[in-house]
């Protein structure tokens, strides 16, 4: 076992976890997120300026293609024009025009597939830096946010987010740059012939825009809701298929059904009152820009028998209408549909922008290599709308203590665990490790010194080796063989069909509750903190495992401050201390063979344990 002990060293523990988390922390650029939250167009320009070039090629192959394109119909124009003058007249201008045309065509489309490349390297960009970010930002956010919420429906939000963006991106660049330079150069070119003809269609094409513009923006609340009943059905599909066996345990499967189906019936009848406002919206338009057109060509055909247009230009004007008739046609569609993504977009970057509520402070120094000492000093805590838990709790671990929390159930045993975490700030008092207030230190230095056994062990659905060496991911393999050792897991590890390689399901479910315990201990064996953190530690292990497990705890606590929950007394035994705390109060403090003679809150718990004090005292 020498090299095991060797392997897992004890203190000075390397510094070396908490600072590859901070090199992990917000990326500078996602630092001032929550500040967009309600700006979905402010926060999609914030990723557009992060890739400035990518951009400005894509927004310059579209201008240069479409005015080619467009420029086209001019050629044409210029054509008809030479041919119209007779043979003698064109003579080799003919040619001059054909390469003009020629060129145009080549040059509108090299433009498009230039455009198309730098589009998809550049889109696909943001949508990753959008799901990273989003990302640092949701892992920062403290448990109550993610007590509030159902993490479906916030995963579905962080894609939500990426595909809303990309969707933006691409209809902005293919669907609404496009018709808009078109209809614009379309005028432009008609004013050549008819300033007036020409002045008026961008008057009539103005408004249009405004008009279709405004009645889009209303249109946003019916796609907001949309977005967030979309949002709940994928939570709530998550959420059931996480808990398929309760589900199944509890015949619910036809209620579940059902209220699901009640969920997505809300969810495509906010569906389909979204979609049809859009189509509302492109009718009105479309009646709109058929009357438009049909008045361009009835004046160009005017200006034609007055003599003040030729044929050529009579083409000009007929093939520009149809042009202002597509072009504001589709301007219309990107644009209504714009309108639902923004509003997607609004809505998932409210949810997950909200600032976090525990934040490092600017001048948060890391803790230093911690003694271990644990300091609670008339701390007081409620829970959000909730009364309060702690009263004026105080409570003093020296370096090294061993310290088991006993008490009822609800008694805030748990709690205190979590405040020595910093999962939530104190409402009053202070939690102090080696006199360092843990509000002044950062809180990856922070978590670096504690190593926690949870009760409910959570498994990340990846190898038994990842799981354990999750811990210290700088561990060779020879060092998580020796914690899984030291936890008495390797030889039920060894004898899974691919030992340390073998995947351990979705939270753990393909091993016992007794062997995802065993694998928690190794975990903390592996990171080698100067303060451990048991809950319950050894509640699911079976008797026989149970002793073994004891002597690997017994490893795990020298030299290290321990505050152990507890139910069964027995595991406290060769604690130095007990604390029994009662509605959020230290009702009894001492030793455990003390205690179990003394009249008072411990002796009791034993009594309803069934356990004789005598048994305790020779025991400790
Ligand atoms: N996230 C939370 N939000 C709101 N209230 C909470 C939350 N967690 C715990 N509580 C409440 O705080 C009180 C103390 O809970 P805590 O989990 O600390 O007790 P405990 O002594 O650890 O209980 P147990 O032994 O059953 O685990 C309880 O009334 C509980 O309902």
């Amino acid at each position: 076992m020498a090299h095991v002990i060797g392997a897992v060293a004890p203190f000075p523990r390397r510094p070396a976890a908490h600072s590859r988390e901070r090199n992990a922390a917000p990326a500078p650029q996602a630092g001032n997120l929550p500040s967009l939250r309600g700006r979905p167009l402010a926060f999609l320009a914030s990723y557009v300026r992060r890739h400035p070039a990518g951009h400005l090629t894509v927004l310059l192959s579209v201008i240069v293609a479409v005015t080619c394109s467009v420029s086209t119909q001019y050629g044409m124009k210029h054509l008809i024009d030479i041919v119209a003058a007779g043979r003698d007249a064109a003579g080799t201008l003919v040619w001059g025009a054909f390469a003009v045309l020629c060129g145009l065509v080549a040059a509108d489309n090299l433009s498009w597939r230039v455009g198309g490349y730098a589009a998809h390297r550049t889109f696909v960009a943001v949508t990753g830096d959008i799901r990273r970010d989003l990302f640092t930002h949701l892992s920062g956010h403290s448990p109550t946010y993610f007590a509030e919420r159902l993490p479906g429906a916030l995963a579905s939000r962080v894609s939500a987010t990426a595909t809303a963006a990309f969707t933006l991106e691409n209809t902005t660049v293919w669907n609404v740059l496009p018709p808009t330079i078109a209809v614009l150069l379309s005028i432009a070119f008609i004013g050549s012939v008819n300033l007036q003809l020409a002045g008026s269609l961008l008057a009539i094409a103005l408004a249009l825009g405004a008009l279709v513009f405004s009645m889009a923006r209303k249109g946003a609340g019916r796609h907001r809701d949309y977005a967030e009943k979309a949002a709940a059905v994928d939570g709530e599909l998550v959420d059931i298929i996480g808990n398929f066996n309760v589900v199944r345990a509890f015949g619910a499967t036809f209620r579940e059904q059902a209220r699901l189906g009640d969920r997505m019936d809300a969810e495509m009848a906010a569906r389909r009152h979204s979609l049809y406002y859009l189509e509302h919206l492109r009718l009105v338009h479309a009646v709109l820009t058929a009357l438009l057109t049909a008045g361009a060509v009835g004046w160009g055909i005017v200006l034609w028998q007055n003599g003040q247009a030729q044929v050529g230009d009579l083409v000009l004007i007929t093939s520009l209408a149809f042009n202002i008739l597509h072009g504001s046609r589709d301007l219309a569609v990107a644009l209504v549909d714009l309108t639902q993504h923004v509003a997607r977009l609004d809505e998932a970057i409210s949810t997950l922008l909200t600032p976090h509520d525990l934040e490092d402070l600017p001048d948060a120094a890391d803790l230093p290599a911690s003694r271990g000492e644990v300091t609670f000093e008339q701390v007081r805590f409620a829970y959000p709308n909730r009364s309060a838990v702690l009263n004026d709790f105080n409570l003093a671990i020296r370096p090294g203590e061993r310290v088991g929390l006993v008490g009822f159930s609800g008694a805030g045993k748990s709690t205190v665990l979590s405040l020595l975490q910093r999962f939530f700030d104190v409402s009053g008092g202070r939690v102090s490790i080696d006199g360092h207030d843990i509000r002044d230190v950062t809180q990856a230095s922070l978590r670096a010194v504690m190593a926690v056994v949870p009760q409910d062990i959570s498994l990340f659905h990846r190898s038994v080796l990842e799981n354990i060496r999750y811990a210290r991911p700088d561990a060779t393999e020879a060092e998580v063989m020796a914690a899984a050792e030291m936890a008495h897991c390797r030889d039920f590890i060894e004898a899974m069909p691919e030992g340390f390689a073998t995947m351990v399901g979705d939270r753990g479910v393909k091993l016992s509750g007794g062997q995802r315990q065993r694998l928690a201990i190794a975990r903390a064996l592996l990171k080698n903190a100067p303060i451990l953190l048991l809950d319950e530690a050894t509640s699911a292990l079976d008797t026989e495992s149970e002793q073994a497990i004891q002597q690997a705890l017994d490893r795990l606590m020298a030299g290290r401050t321990v505050i152990a929950i507890a139910h069964r007394l027995s595991t406290l035994q060769s604690f130095d201390r007990i604390i029994v705390m009662d509605q959020g109060r230290i009702v009894d403090d001492g030793a455990p063979a003390v205690l179990a003679v003394r009249p008072g809150p411990y002796r009791d718990l034993l009594r309803m344990q069934q356990m004789a004090p005598a048994e305790v005292a020779v025991a400790a």
